[in-house]
């Protein structure tokens, strides 16, 4: 394949390719995706993102485009909240959404965004859909064994809380993948370590996290990540509504959770950046 036009983008240091497909000419090949986002052989990202027109159902329910979405490894994952910001970013630099309030489709369903104007630097949100907190489990990473809560955000998570400073979780080494319980996530997870932060000049309650995503490795930032770390945090404090700050390696973001019943929240918003890095022309 030669000749296909992308551009690179990243939402708190979580990289991604963007691949305009207006027409939905493209096949993308679980090979052609890990040479995309190959850091030494390709132009390198966490994932890649081929923005295509929305079809069926997405249609019927205001999506005009979908974020076609797929892990550094080449696997489809259901949702992506830092490659949905900058995403939905992309749709607006081009002119293909305007600025302001809209939908998209997604694995996971259809969501919203809310973008500034063109050219402006201001935060992107995305309206994550519901939150539900599954069953206590476990993981093997780094060398130790971690409890956790199973979260559902679209995609699998398991959010391990300890006790601990910015300096305890900077020292682990998340080069090696978790091992887990395939019964509470059979189809694989993504694995959330935080330690409690300092709440910010407003109040709002703070935490601090890394990730290893599945089908990535370690990443600087996961969007779903940090809604739920942020719905775990609040249940814990026996919460059924908030706003949560996650930071994270590459930065931090806001997420602010609907009332729910204790289990479930039924919304979720998730604010941070959105940068637009670079454009070229892929010669894969
Ligand atoms: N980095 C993403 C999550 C991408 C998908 C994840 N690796 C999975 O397989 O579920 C985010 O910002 O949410």
């Amino acid at each position: 394949m030669a000749g296909i036009a992308f551009t690179k983008g990243h939402g708190t240091e979580n990289d991604f390719v963007l691949i305009p497909d207006p027409e939905d000419r493209l096949t993308l090949d679980e090979e052609l995706v890990r040479s995309i986002c190959d850091r030494r052989a390709g132009i390198g990202a966490d994932g890649v993102i081929r923005v295509v027109p929305a079809s069926g159902d997405a249609v019927a329910d205001g999506a005009r485009w979908f974020m076609d979405y797929r892990n550094a490894d080449g696997s489809l994952a259901e949702m992506c909240g830092n490659g949905a910001r900058v995403f939905a970013r992309y749709l607006v630099h081009r002119g293909w959404e305007a600025p302001g309030a809209f939908e998209f489709g997604t694995r996971g369903g259809v969501r919203s965004a809310v973008v500034p104007e063109p050219g402006t630097f201001g935060e992107v949100s995305i309206g994550m859909g519901p939150v539900t907190l599954g069953p206590e489990s476990w993981t093997d990473l780094a060398g130790r064994h971690w409890s956790g809560r199973a979260v559902d955000v679209g995609n699998p998570h398991l959010a391990c809380f300890v006790d601990g400073t910015a300096g305890d979780l900077g020292e682990l080494d998340l080069t090696r993948g978790p091992v887990f319980d395939p019964a509470v996530f059979p189809a694989g997870v993504n694995v959330e370590i935080v330690v409690p932060a300092a709440a910010g000049p407003d109040g709002v309650e703070g935490v601090r996290m890394r990730v290893h995503e599945r089908g990535v490795g370690e990443t600087r930032s996961c969007g779903t990540g940090t809604v739920a770390v942020a719905a775990a945090r609040l249940a814990a404090l026996g919460r059924t509504s908030g706003t949560v700050d996650v930071h994270v390696p590459g930065g931090q973001v806001r997420v602010d959770l609907a009332t729910g019943d204790g289990r479930v929240f039924p919304e979720s918003v998730l604010t941070g950046p959105a940068v637009l890095v670079a454009t070229g022309v892929l010669q894969f």
